[in-house]
């Protein structure tokens, strides 16, 4: 995989909720192997400008293409190529831990799926929780279970919000290491996040989003 290829390309977005524009003129490039950060204070639009990129929001204005494509969901191409851990919440209330693993490696075409589903659930730590409802975890086993759904698909685009979120300082190091590992891979990643630490591990590059207008 050439290391250099652009796999995420946004230009000029533009997002305004009502009266307040919260994003204007945004341009960003992400490539395979590098690890892009949005930060900025609460309210920044970081939140904003992901659920733009993974189409989840509509932007007002600008372009979003995933390895020269442009962003649509419902294009299978863009589906196997973007993965995301936006929020936790997303489950269905009555699959187990193991069986969405397994679901989205099967959907997805997963060579060897169980090996794959066992080799994450180990890695996040998950194995003896692997039978319960995502309503029975903890809040910080729901996180890893998020973050786990990425690893078991296939992906060129991670987009990560606040991944760090309720995971201990074990996890968090874990994470980093991870995501390391999917950058030398040639993952490309863009995620928003409070923790200097994961951002120091991955070697992000910064992009700070200044304050809403309007
Ligand atoms: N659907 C919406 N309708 C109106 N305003 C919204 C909507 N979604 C977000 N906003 C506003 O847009 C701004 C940016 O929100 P966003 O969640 O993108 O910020 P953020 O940088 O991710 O913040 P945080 O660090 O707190 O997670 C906030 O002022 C928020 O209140």
């Amino acid at each position: 995989m050439a290391k250099r290829e652009v796999v995420l390309t946004v230009e000029k977005l533009k997002k305004a909720y009502g009266p307040v524009t919260i994003v204007e003129g945004l341009d960003l490039k992400v490539h395979a192997g590098e690890a892009v950060a949005l930060t900025g204070r609460n309210g920044a639009g970081k939140s904003t400008v992901l659920r733009c990129i993974v189409g989840a929001d509509k932007p007002d204005d600008g372009s979003v293409k995933v390895l020269g494509t442009k962003m649509n969901e419902t294009n299978p191409e863009i589906r196997r190529s973007v993965a995301t851990v936006i929020d936790d919440l997303d489950f269905f209330p009555d699959l187990s831990v193991v069986e969405h693993l397994d679901l989205l490696a099967r959907a997805h075409g997963i060579h060897e799926p169980d090996a794959l589903v066992d080799e994450v659930l180990e890695e996040v730590q998950l194995v003896p929780q692997a039978s319960q409802l995502p309503n029975t975890l903890s809040s910080g086993q729901r996180r890893r279970l998020a973050l786990a759904t990425a690893f078991v698909r296939p992906r060129r685009l991670l987009v990560m919000d606040e991944p760090e979120q309720r995971l201990d300082v074990e996890g968090i190091e874990w994470l980093g290491n991870r995501l390391r590992e999917e950058l030398a891979d040639g993952l490309a990643i863009v995620l928003a996040s409070h923790e200097p630490a994961l951002l120091k591990a991955i070697n992000a590059r910064e992009v700070r989003l200044g304050e809403p207008r309007g």
